[in-house]
């Protein structure tokens, strides 16, 4: 049975490295920020709005005890999501977890267009969105680094980056 997590900060790729994967494996891929937003028919930064930051993680936490049931799947996760409550705990023993790992710099570089969808991001000048990035991942990288496989995607060439993200995650894995 194959159930993979990538986890990892906004913009490590888990959402275009784990759809990229699951079509390689020819697998089912679910993203949580994508299956949370079918599942209440708003977008996340409305429910952030709406039900706070707070309540957005119970949606999270919620999702997150669904979607880790399926057989056969590729899950990527919000960027937040290893972060509260049990999680990271629960997602070890339900899966193979995986920590896309990426520096300030290419976040930034990656984050730099998608600020809107992103509701952490959406009100910060460039220079305070690089400052949060350094000061986030530096809480964060503890519950990340608890994944049981890292990838290091930092050092990987723009130019068919995915392609190689999914070849080092298949090799890494055994698949
Ligand atoms: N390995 C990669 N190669 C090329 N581009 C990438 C890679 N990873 C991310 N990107 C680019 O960065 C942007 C953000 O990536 P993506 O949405 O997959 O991140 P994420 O980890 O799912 O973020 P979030 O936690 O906010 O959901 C995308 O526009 C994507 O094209
Ligand atoms: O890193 C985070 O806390 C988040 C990442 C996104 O995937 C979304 O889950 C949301 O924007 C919060
Ligand atoms: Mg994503």
């Amino acid at each position: 049975m194959t159930r993979i997590i990538l986890i990892g900060y906004m913009g490590a790729g888990k959402t275009t490295v784990g759809k990229a994967l699951s079509q390689s494996l020819a697998l089912p891929f679910y993203d949580l920020d994508w299956y949370i937003e079918e599942r209440y028919r708003r977008t996340i930064p409305q429910i952030f709005a709406e039900n706070g930051e707070n309540g957005f993680r119970e949606i999270e936490q919620k999702i997150l005890h669904e979607v880790a049931e399926f057989e056969n799947v590729i899950i990527s996760c919000g960027g937040g999501t290893p972060c509260f409550f049990d999680n990271m705990e629960y997602m070890n023993r339900q899966a193979q977890t995986v920590y896309l790992k990426a520096s300030p710099d290419v976040l930034f570089q990656h984050l730099k267009m998608g600020k809107v969808e992103r509701p952490l991001l959406k009100d910060k000048t460039e220079d305070e969105m690089k400052q949060y990035i350094r000061d986030s991942l530096a809480i964060r990288e503890p519950f990340y680094s608890r994944a049981q496989y890292t990838l290091d995607v930092s050092l990987l060439e723009n130019y068919d980056k995915i392609k190689d993200s999914v070849r080092l995650l298949r090799e890494l894995l055994n698949l």
